[in-house]
């Protein structure tokens, strides 16, 4: 079943042209790669589909609705959270506090609506303290739940802003290079971590540089050059594409 259909999607900045006419999709309890060069409209992509820009013109249909245009607040609610590049930590709150403001944010309302599984008697404060202890326990940060977040490690940081994503308990969740500035073990365990996540309910969009992590966890792969899609296949098939090897030229990426 078909969860993140995109087809025809554009976005323009002035004279460039982010993202071309793209389309491809996401089937439910799938982990699916968005990969390309750098500039190639990876992050522009992601920023339509969760909110953060409107597109130009194409649809992005999540579970048959419309959501292009609309605000991330909504398009929260109704199940695809994300993640960013450039960390949005907030350095003066500790590390579970950091995770409590994606659900505050969404609020009681919101997170009904979002099919967040809610125990009738826990107060609202309660039920986020809640999901927010039980995402960083998934990620492996449970213990240092109460230390200030600036002090996490810069892996860590990044394992939080999954948790803050995850704590929603999304449908989909839109990972933009989980990866950036971690070790190999660290790049491991979130590989493994990922892997996980279909059998947890939530399919996967990644956009990541380490394409040793891509082609380990990935069931499908879209290659983007210059905005539009140059190659779409399983990870066998997208190391082997001379289109995709071509566009990589002089990088070693496989
Ligand atoms: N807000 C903006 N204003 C003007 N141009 C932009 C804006 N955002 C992106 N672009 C341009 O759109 C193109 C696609 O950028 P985008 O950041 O989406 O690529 P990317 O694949 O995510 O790159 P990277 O791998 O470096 O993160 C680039 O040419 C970029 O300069």
């Amino acid at each position: 079943m078909i969860i993140l259909e995109v087809t025809g999607l554009s976005k323009h900045f002035g004279g460039v042209t982010a993202v071309n006419s793209v389309d491809f999709h996401v089937s439910r309890g799938e982990i699916v790669s968005i990969i390309g060069p750098n500039g190639a409209g990876k992050t522009t992509l992601f920023n339509l589909i969760s909110g953060v820009a409107g597109p130009d013109s194409g649809s992005i249909k999540y579970n048959g609705e419309e959501i292009g245009g609309m605000p991330p607040d909504r398009i929260a609610v109704l199940g695809v959270t994300r993640t960013f590049q450039n960390l949005q930590i907030f350095r003066n709150m500790t590390v579970v506090e950091n995770v409590m403001v994606g659900a505050h944010r969404l609020g009681r309302k919101g997170l009904l609506q979002a099919g967040v599984r809610w125990p009738g008697v826990a107060s609202e404060e309660s039920f986020i303290y809640g999901r927010a202890i039980a995402a960083l326990e998934l990620v492996g940060l449970g213990e240092k739940k109460d230390m200030p977040a600036e002090i996490l490690p810069y892996g860590e940081q990044r394992l939080l802003e999954i948790a803050r994503a995850m704590a929603l308990e999304p449908d989909l969740i839109l990972l933009d290079e989980p990866a950036a500035g971690m070790n190999q073990g660290e790049t491991n365990g979130l590989g493994e971590l990922i892997s996980r996540f279909p059998e947890m309910g939530t399919s996967v969009l990644l956009v990541e540089h380490n394409m040793e992590m891509v082609m380990a966890v990935s069931h499908r792969i879209v290659v983007l050059d210059h905005g539009s899609k140059l190659a779409e296949g399983t990870p066998l098939e997208i190391q082997q594409d001379s289109r995709v090897i071509s566009a990589y030229l002089g990088e070693e990426v496989f």
